[in-house]
């Protein structure tokens, strides 16, 4: 019986190609408009032109890969870090993309989870995205763990909703009106009008 399983993300648990077209890994999902713009989506294709070709060469070393595969997947944070990705838009990114695990993937996956096998998934490529693929394959069972690169987002406005509480009077969430500022407005104008009249009378 196994102890345990251990397998990488990209072209190994999902499928390097479908009918002809190569199937996107976690790093091409973000290259979706909801997430990134044009000129980050052309710097990344430049960067996977230059290193992905490196990758699979296979005169290469893995010694001598390895420093290059760290300078691009920094490289390609970097341009990421400054496009401010929205954690959730990545669901909208993953379903519009065409990600695919690989055939089968169903059996394997409950199979494992079935038997209490642990499944260790170790990736070069985006914890988050590869997460929300699994995910929406309707297999991420409490047997899988992953390391992998994950975003480190900005607060969310609900995130932040305690410390707007703690510092002003009034706070609105998803008011899309201005019927409270309208009502403090009248208030505000109506007692000065109430005592407008009191001076002139
Ligand atoms: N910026 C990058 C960096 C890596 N990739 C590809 O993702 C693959 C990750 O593979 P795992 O087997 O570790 O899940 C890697 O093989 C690279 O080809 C990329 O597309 N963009």
């Amino acid at each position: 019986m196994f102890s345990q399983v251990i397998s990488d993300f990209d072209m190994t648990l999902t499928r390097f190609a479908h009918n002809g077209k190569r199937v996107p890994t976690t790093h091409n999902i973000l290259d979706n408009r909801l997430l990134i713009n044009e000129d980050c989506t052309r710097k990344m294709r430049e960067l996977l032109n230059t290193y992905y070709p490196i990758e699979i060469d296979a005169s290469r070393s893995a010694e001598e890969k390895l420093p290059l595969m760290v300078e691009w997947w920094t490289k390609v944070h970097e341009l990421l870090i400054e496009q401010k990705i929205r954690r959730d838009m990545l669901a909208h990114a993953v379903k519009e993309s065409s990600a695919m695990l690989r055939d089968g993937y169903k059996v394997f996956f409950e199979c494992l989870a079935e038997h209490q096998v642990p499944l260790l998934i170790f990736s070069a490529g985006v914890g988050d995205v590869l997460e929300e693929v699994i995910r929406q394959n309707h297999v991420f069972h409490p047997n899988i763990h992953i390391i992998s690169n994950y975003m480190d987002f900005d607060q969310t406005v609900e995130e932040r909703k305690e410390s707007y509480i703690n510092s002003f009077d009034v706070v609105l969430v998803k008011d899309e009106t201005l019927d409270v500022p309208n009502a403090i407005l009248r208030y505000i104008t109506s007692s000065r009008d109430e005592m407008q009249h009191a001076t002139l009378t």
